[in-house]
């Protein structure tokens, strides 16, 4: 069976970190649907494609059903965006099959690779929107590291990443988690039934809307990776828990709250002391696991500073912008689209404020909130000269937060 030529050819991909049952798992899937005319795509890090070769071994479908291009020396996601479209540009042309499965490296980000099949890349020779159709973006987790997989505090060499880009494997963990479609929790046979619903509660508070699957040895039915029709770009780039509750407000989730993960927005309308706040997020307790939004720095009134907190990283700076720096025309255009933002305008301060969630096991809310209400300005405060305020924060997000004198 092959696709008729004007359809366009279904995608799955699978990101996962390093060793968390990628592999295992396609190798699982290809052999138990023989049906399946598929195209294999594997993006691999090391000099030797170790992982195509297993693919080949163990499927017994034959190198005419199915093709598996491998790319070395490169993360899919930056260098190899363009080679990988010029691959599956040449897989389009040349070969009939009726699936194309990518799977991407242990530290590829799955946003960009969904972006280069959703939207194609500028400098790339071919545009894969009409060919191809991203169906499902899967996420194999390992449920055997996952509490250490918060707590890498390890920084990626430059070999593994673009030079810009400096992101720490729980931050790429986090995006695994909270951009998919179907999660699947692999290596469950080495972890505890009470364990894994506790793990499986914070994934499900990170990422409320994906299908989790707990598997062994990468064991789940094709149907529940392929042809699912899940994917949208937008929804999924909503689908974060942290976004949901900033937009949504809070979601009781009683399983969640019955193993201690909980979730809360803490928003004021007054700005914070820069040294105080600084110090004070740098400190989150190690219970908060996510924390993400903006707030207002005392003596920054042109930006709004950005929280971004993946397991023992923590990231804020400069962000974005507050409305109310904004040319007239451009507020009122914010003001017709979300009224509102007009409602809760402030006279003096416009849309100037804080708005951070926090996502944790055993978190003490009070005492942080009590803590955070610390780092506000005091009403003396709030009547000094803030521009003699020291700015502790990196000029942008590109550094973690790091204390002088910690
Ligand atoms: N015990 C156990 N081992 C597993 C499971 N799934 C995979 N493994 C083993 O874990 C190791 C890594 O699995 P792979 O499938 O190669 O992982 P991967 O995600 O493709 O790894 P990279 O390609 O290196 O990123 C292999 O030795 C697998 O046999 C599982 O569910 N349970």
């Amino acid at each position: 069976m092959s696709t008729d030529n004007s359809d366009p050819i279904p995608v799955t991909v699978l990101s996962g970190s390093l060793g968390a049952g990628k592999t295992t798992t396609l190798n699982h899937v290809l052999n138990s649907d023989h049906e399946l005319d598929a195209a294999v795509l594997v993006n691999d890090m090391g000099e030797v494609n170790v992982d195509a070769d297993l693919v080949e071994q163990e499927s017994d479908l034959t190198q005419e059903e199915k093709e598996v291009i491998e790319m070395s020396n490169g993360c899919i996601c930056c260098r190899l965006r363009g080679d990988m479209l010029d691959e599956v540009g040449r897989l389009a042309e040349t070969r009939e099959f009726d699936y194309l499965l990518v799977e991407s490296s242990g530290i590829s980000e799955p946003i960009p690779v969904a972006q280069t099949f959703a939207q194609g890349f500028e400098d790339a020779s071919f545009d894969p929107t009409g060919v191809y159709e991203l169906d499902t973006m899967v996420s194999v987790v390992d449920a055997h590291s996952f509490w250490q997989g918060f707590e890498s505090g390890q920084v990626l060499t430059d070999d593994d990443l673009e030079p810009d880009d400096n992101r720490v494997p729980e931050e790429v963990l986090m995006d695994q988690i909270e951009f998919c479609d179907v999660l699947l929790l692999n290596k469950c046979d080495l972890v505890p039934d009470d364990e894994l619903d506790e793990i499986e509660a914070v994934i499900e508070t990170l990422q409320p809307q994906a299908e989790i699957i707990r598997t062994e040895h990468g064991e789940v039915a094709p149907e529940q990776i392929l042809g699912t029709g899940r994917f949208d770009f937008e929804q999924v780039s909503q689908s974060a828990g942290w976004k949901q509750e900033l937009q949504h407000g809070h979601h009781h989730d009683a399983a969640a709250e019955e193993h201690g993960v909980s979730s809360f927005v803490y928003e004021r309308r007054r700005p914070f002391h820069p040294e105080r706040i600084a110090r004070t997020l740098a400190e989150l307790p190690d219970s908060v696991i996510r924390a993400k939004g903006f707030f207002w720095s005392a003596g920054r009134e042109d930006v709004s500073m950005g929280l971004d907190k993946a397991g023992q990283s923590v990231r804020a700076g400069p962000k974005g912008q507050w409305i109310a720096t904004l040319p007239e025309p451009q507020q009122q255009r914010y003001f017709a689209a979300r009224p509102q933002i007009k409602e809760e305008w402030d006279d003096q301060w416009g849309d100037r404020g804080i708005e951070l969630v926090f996502i944790g096991r055993d978190v003490d809310e009070e005492q942080l909130v009590e803590r955070l209400d610390e780092c506000l300005l005091s009403d003396a405060e709030m009547d000094e000269d803030w521009s003699n305020y020291v700015d502790p924060f990196a000029p942008d997000l590109q550094e973690e937060l790091a204390l002088a004198d910690q």
